[in-house]
């Protein structure tokens, strides 16, 4: 199927009202967004837009514009591109895992929400978000809920699709702001951590990786750190976890600012020092698997703990699961119910 497919889709009567009316509500899952294709140019694409963003490098822009064209994409585009290489998707349906995944998971989640109009966007590169209200709008949609994929706050990350709300007015929209204590998701995030457990066996150690966030925006009042920390805790507790059973630590790390510290290449290093062998690490700051989690995590960190002695088994994010869908729908649900 097409990229563009969940729009088509929603005019072939598979998305039409109980009253078999077009819907007049539309749901749009809007992730970060990915490169278009596994190369330096299609990396290069997609990087300028997203470190282009004030909210993702604040840095004055006579200053960090001429360094990220000149010295960052050149470099990291090349780097990066051998990376998205090595976990990109094949087949009709192939792309970019983030792509694919959210992909699905619109259409898993338009199943569970037969009323609405489920469709994805991305806030950098395609579907871009602001070309997708402009097509629902054009659709007759009346209004649109727009979710993000990120389960907690932050200003590089949900601001941003806010700014395009702000800037696109197309149709009225709402936006979820977080949904990382919503206990629906917190059930389906822990099951999965159980059934992983259930068929490979428990390891010693649940490491929760969430991607990093510079120290700097915390400061300033970002409250990314605490809906991280509280929803590793809700899924600790679900999971009837003793302290020094599981921790917390961030990845990803871009930049020579500090960032939020343990990292996880650090807790890592430290779990094998304390002569811990086996460690699951699960991350639920990603709702679907991208090259943080699938290369950075179960690839690279995976091969490092491995040289450690250790055994790195890595949960894959809920995707596009029936629990995780019907997790969403329970969110838009609840935020419909809200919204008159
Ligand atoms: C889950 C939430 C995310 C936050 C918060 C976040 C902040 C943030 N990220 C960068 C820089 C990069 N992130 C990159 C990839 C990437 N980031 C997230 C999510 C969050 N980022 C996802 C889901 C992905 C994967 C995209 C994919 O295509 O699979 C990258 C690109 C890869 C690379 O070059 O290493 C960069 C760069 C900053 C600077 C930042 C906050 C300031
Ligand atoms: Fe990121
Ligand atoms: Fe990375």
């Amino acid at each position: 199927m097409p990229a563009s497919a969940s729009i088509d889709a929603a005019s072939d009567g598979a998305t039409s009202s109980p009253s078999g009316l077009p819907p007049d509500t539309a749901l749009v899952l809007v992730n970060l967004g990915t490169p278009d294709a596994p190369t330096p140019a299609g990396v290069r694409r997609y990087l300028a837009e997203f470190l282009g963003d004030r909210r993702v490098v604040s840095l004055p822009r006579w200053l960090w514009l001429p360094l990220l064209h000149l010295v960052v994409l050149p470099l990291r585009s090349k780097v990066v591109a051998k990376k998205y290489a090595s976990i990109w998707m094949g087949g009709e349906d192939g792309g970019s895992p983030l792509a694919v995944y959210t992909r699905r998971l619109a259409w898993a989640v338009q199943n569970e929400l037969p009323q609405l109009r489920v469709i994805d966007a991305m806030r950098y590169g395609s579907p871009s978000l602001a070309s997708r209200l402009r097509q629902l709008h054009q659709a007759g949609v009346r209004r649109a809920l727009v979710l993000p994929l990120y389960p907690q706050y932050s200003t590089t990350t949900t601001a941003s699709v806010d700014d395009v709300l702000a800037r696109e007015r197309a149709l009225p929209t709402r936006l979820v702001e977080n949904y990382h204590l919503d206990d629906g998701w917190l059930d389906a995030v822990a099951d999965s951590i159980r059934a992983h457990r259930a068929q490979v066996g428990a390891g010693e150690h649940l490491l929760f990786s969430f991607h990093g966030l510079p120290q700097r925006l915390i400061d300033e009042g970002d409250p990314y750190q605490r809906h991280c920390e509280a929803g590793a805790r809700a899924i600790a507790r679900r999971l009837d976890l003793a302290e020094e059973e599981w921790s917390l630590s961030y990845q990803s790390r871009f930049g020579r600012d500090k960032w939020l510290e343990p990292s996880t290449q650090q807790t890592l290093h430290a779990l094998a020092a304390r002569g811990v062998r086996n460690v699951d690490v699960v991350a639920p700051g990603f709702a679907v698997d991208c090259i943080e989690t699938l290369e950075e995590v179960a690839m690279m960190l995976a091969e490092e703990f491995a040289t450690l002695g250790g055994t790195l088994r890595y949960i894959p994010c809920l995707n596009d699961s029936r629990p995780h869908a019907r997790a969403l729908a329970g969110i838009a649900r609840h935020e419909l119910h809200n919204w008159i």
